[in-house]
């Protein structure tokens, strides 16, 4: 069956096209983006006014699959993918049991399979149980399929440790993710410690808990020549040492969260727990550091670090509440709006940032629509404006801090291996009134 998505401006980062193009999908695979393509016996898709883009990937999200379904599974988590724009995801491995085996690995890839809407793709733990102690069998899982490794959720405390799951994973060219955070400083902290903690009379976790695990690991991978990679980035002090670090030739990436590029400690206020996350929201001078780093290159990649919990572990007392965002389906909403509509971050670089950049760090064939690769493939409406409702979320996760909030751009249709997996039904019915509006007749088909 083919397709031919037609007269959408194309953004292609990794290939360093922008233009208005069609694009033809054969076979599951991207066969054609060019100026102008004729297939004769295409089933066409007008794309008119719409922004094309590879389907997104987000390297760091929480599908609680296995042990935590109530909280998200694995389809609903894949659900809440497509519907945000996203066509891969890595999967980080807190689960209960935690993925620290191959057969957990392939369960994560064979039920995602079935589920059959976006790649999963399974993180490894560092360590056997997540307890931080013994080397987890890295290599086994390596070849049943993760990705890359992180303890998520925790940091690698053991610096020992730490070093030889650096060598080893680099063994087999995958790259350690650490949750930068020094537990010696960060116990007990429920947010950004400072002014606003203190006025709350909350315990506060300060950003030295942060920078010192960043600093550790920039040493250990300049020493042993290992790839490291920092996840979610919350100061300004981090921002700098990873600034230098590359600077220095040092093999370090990281990635930030929409949460910590458009909010500070200060939605902390009225206690509301949807805003407790970890590491904390911090302040405005981080938040603008965050957006430099985006800007010089510092900071790959935008990821989400989707964090669903029930209702029940978020309504409560804030220092006793769950840490985490539910954040798939607002990602893109929060970057267009905020970042990329007053002249922040570019869409080509705020794309780039969601497609290429993530899928390089994690060396999977994904954020490009080159000719020949899978037809992955997020269309994107930027001047749709809609308002968050988190009871409209797919995900299980209604923990947010956004609901409410009024965006302009959303992802209106998301294509997996050429096969649609989500459309957004009110965007398509406005399109449609809109059509008949303006050629007073009836909607094309
Ligand atoms: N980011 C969060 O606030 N929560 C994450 C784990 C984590 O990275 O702390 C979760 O798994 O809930």
């Amino acid at each position: 069956m083919k397709k031919l998505l037609k007269g959408a401006r194309v953004l292609d980062p990794a290939r360093g096209l922008d233009g208005v193009m069609d694009v033809l999908i054969e076979g599951g695979k991207i066969s054609a983006v060019d100026k102008e393509v004729t297939a004769g016996d295409a089933e066409v898709v007008d794309l008119t006014g719409l922004v094309l883009v590879p389907g997104l990937v987000d390297m760091h999200v929480h599908f609680r699959d296995p042990g935590f379904q109530y909280k998200e599974d694995i389809e609903s988590g894949s659900r809440s993918a497509a519907a945000g724009g996203f066509t891969t995801v890595a999967c980080m491995p807190n689960t209960n049991p935690p993925v620290d085996n191959a057969a957990l690995v392939s369960y994560v890839i064979s039920k995602a399979e079935r589920v059959g809407l976006v790649r999963v793709l399974p993180v490894g733990c560092v360590s056997k149980g997540r307890q931080g102690r013994e080397m987890a069998e890295i290599g086994d899982m390596a070849a049943a399929g993760a990705v890359a490794f992180s303890d998520d959720g925790k940091p690698v405390a053991d610096s020992s440790l730490m070093r030889r799951a650096l060598l080893y994973a680099s063994m087999f060219d995958r790259v350690v993710i650490d949750h930068c955070e020094e537990p010696a400083l960060s116990e007990g902290g429920v947010m950004n410690e400072g002014y606003i903690s203190t006025v709350l009379g909350l315990p506060g976790t300060p950003r030295s808990a942060e920078e010192t695990a960043v600093a550790r690991d920039i040493i250990l991978a300049g020493e042993t020549g290992a790839r490291v990679h920092i996840a979610h980035v919350s100061t300004r002090g981090s921002v700098e040492l990873i600034r230098r670090a590359k600077a220095e030739g040092v093999r370090v990436s990281c990635e930030v969260t929409p949460h910590h590029l458009v909010l500070t400690e200060e939605v902390v206020m009225g206690y509301d727990t949807c805003a407790k996350v970890n590491p904390p929201l911090r302040t405005e001078e981080d938040v603008e550091a965050l957006i430099e780093g985006l800007k010089d290159g510092t900071i790959d990649a935008i990821a989400t670090d989707h964090a669903p919990h029930s209702e029940d572990e978020k309504d409560l007392e804030f220092d006793r509440a769950a840490f985490g965002i539910s954040g798939l389906e607002t990602a893109l909403g929060l970057v267009l709006t905020c970042l990329v509509t007053p002249g922040k971050l570019s869409l080509s670089e705020a794309v780039r940032k969601m497609t290429r950049e993530p899928a390089g760090i994690l060396g999977v064939e994904a954020g490009t629509l080159k000719p020949g690769s899978s037809a992955d493939i997020t269309v994107i409406d930027p001047d749709r404006e809609w308002t968050v409702n988190k009871y409209d979320f797919l995900s299980k996760g209604k923990n947010t801090p956004f609901h409410g909030w009024k965006l302009k751009g959303k992802a209106v249709m998301t294509f997996t291996g050429g096969k649609m997996v989500f459309k957004d039904a009110a965007w398509e019915r406005d399109r449609k009134a809109r059509i008949v509006y303006k050629t007073g007749g009836s909607p094309r088909p």
